[in-house]
């Protein structure tokens, strides 16, 4: 089981200063939507050459043009690229297809996809590398998390890692973990906590245990 840190809400420096603080406690560290938003692929970049022995994620949620936004991601040096599960089957397979030719890896985030169990079967054979089930932030706001929604993708994914996202806490890691992901994603859950390299320490701990 590995740990991925969500950045999020922060600029290229903000983003370099937290990696730094945590970089011993994690495997994968995202560079979020609103940071590709924000600054676009660059910020990929930096983070990649600033700490080229951890994965990076580029989340961009593709959502059309598969194979042309995992082309530029990849350009950019990303080793995972997120595309929507909601998306047209021939965007995920054409970022499947460019992920190979370049040897990244693709995720796919399930976020707002209403039959799970069904399109997580389908998309698992696509040859897609991780199944990410996602609450939102406006999912979050509205009291929601995919602890259950983990539980029916395992039951139903064969080949890709499962991965789970969204409001994830020091205190509600242990009910994740019970549920068995590859990979658990936090962003606030470290980047909000007051004592950062802590809470990722102590999460690391837990997700090894778990493994
Ligand atoms: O993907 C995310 C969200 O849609 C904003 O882009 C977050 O990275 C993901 O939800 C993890 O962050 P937290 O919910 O703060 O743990």
């Amino acid at each position: 089981m590995e740990l991925q840190l969500a950045l999020d809400l922060v600029d290229i420096p903000q983003a370099k200063e937290l990696v730094k603080e945590v970089e011993p406690y994690i495997d994968i560290v995202e560079i979020g939507t609103p940071v590709v938003i924000n600054e676009g692929l660059r910020a990929v970049k930096e983070i990649k050459e600033a700490f080229p022995h951890l994965k990076v994620l580029a989340d961009l949620k593709i959502m059309d043009a598969g194979g042309y936004e995992v082309m530029k991601a990849s350009e950019a040096g990303a080793d995972i690229i997120t595309v929507l599960g909601v998306s047209d089957d021939s965007t995920i397979q054409g970022a499947v297809a460019e992920a190979r030719k370049q040897n990244k890896k693709i995720m796919v985030d399930m976020i707002n996809v209403k039959n799970i169990e069904e399109r997580a079967k389908q998309v698992d054979t696509f040859g897609v590398d991780y199944i990410c089930v996602h609450s939102g932030y406006d999912h979050q706001a509205a009291g929601k998390n995919s602890f259950e929604e983990l539980s029916a993708i395992k039951r139903v994914v064969k080949n890709a890692k499962t991965a789970i996202a969204g409001g994830i806490k020091l205190e509600t890691l242990p009910e994740v973990i019970q549920a068995n992901p590859d990979l658990v994603i936090v962003g606030g859950g470290i980047t909000g906590h007051a004592d950062k390299p802590f809470a990722a320490a102590e999460m690391q701990k837990l997700v090894r245990q778990g493994s």
